[in-house]
């Protein structure tokens, strides 16, 4: 049984550990297998490990032990064009939205293509009409259409973040990483943009991992939820599995302590006005 799920698996860390040059243990012997299809939220505490997981996916930060699979490839090991060629599959989106804001919101969805390109077409910017019919049919998708040609800059933050997912979709990716995606929007905002990544993932069968500090969003949304403390995947299951005393595992307090997550429909409702 272990074996067929790995089999299927798109993304394992098997026995991973990130020692940091100053000593910090930012993960320790973390093991765990995504698969097509899922909507995966990482949650825990500030310094938990969250972005150093997601970052180790495509080796923005090296690992120190075990090993991280990916699409077929030991990403431990890839460097130069094949690790370029890896993370040419992997979509980001990140909690500031790492947009050019002088550039037109066409422009940076188009920039998704760039790993896919040679290198003199990439820097003239030499987009072929197929990239961007397809930029275009996304911007339609996030209801952004209008805004073409407008600098990305003079967006909204909800409307960058949209822009964002657009750039990490047309590149095909094999899966999608999010940094703390609504961490700077308006719980408004936050909903539709969790409502887009979710939808536009789950249609295309990507595989999403979103790092989260609001647990009821995470509750919402998750297909799985996995909870990190002090670098350890202490929970790692279905949103309903997600009781007041693994929380209080996972944030390593009582629940009193806290901020009062929105618990029920109503509230949530209320919160972000659905
Ligand atoms: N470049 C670095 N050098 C040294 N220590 C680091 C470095 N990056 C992160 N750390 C440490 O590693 C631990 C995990 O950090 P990480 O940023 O992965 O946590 P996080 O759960 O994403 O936190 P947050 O929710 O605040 O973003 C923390 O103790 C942090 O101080």
């Amino acid at each position: 049984m272990l074996l067929e799920n790995q089999m299927e698996s798109i993304l394992t860390f098997d026995h991973v550990t990130k020692r940091y040059g100053n000593g910090v243990c930012a993960l320790k012997d973390v093991s765990l297998s995504v698969r097509p299809g899922e909507f995966i939220s990482i949650i825990g505490p500030s310094g938990s490990g969250k972005s150093t997981l997601l970052r180790s996916i495509n080796k923005l930060i090296s690992t120190t032990e075990g090993n991280i699979f990916f699409d077929g490839e030991n990403v431990s090991a890839l460097r130069g064009g094949k690790l370029r060629k890896n993370r040419s599959k992997i979509g980001m989106i990140f909690q500031n939205y790492n947009l050019v804001y002088n550039l037109s919101v066409l422009q940076n969805v188009l920039h998704g293509r760039l790993g896919h390109m040679s290198g003199i077409r990439g820097i003239l910017g030499l987009y072929p009409e197929a990239d961007k019919e397809k930029a275009w049919t996304l911007l339609e998708e996030m209801g952004l259409e209008k805004f073409g040609y407008n600098k990305a800059g003079n967006l909204s933050g909800g409307q960058k973040q949209r822009v964002g997912i657009a750039r990490a979709i047309i590149q095909d990716p094999k899966i999608l990483l999010c940094d703390e995606p609504i961490a700077s929007l308006d719980p408004s905002s936050a909903k539709v943009i969790m409502d887009l990544l979710k939808s536009t993932a789950q249609k295309r069968g990507i595989p999403c991992l979103v790092n989260l500090h609001q647990v009821d969003v995470a509750m919402r949304y998750s297909t799985r939820i996995i909870g990190l403390h002090a670098g350890e995947i202490v929970f790692d299951g279905e949103p309903e599995s997600l009781s007041d005393s693994v929380l209080e595992r996972i944030y390593g307090t009582s629940i009193s302590n806290l901020v009062a997550g929105v618990s029920d429909e109503k509230d949530w409702q209320q919160a972000y006005a659905v």
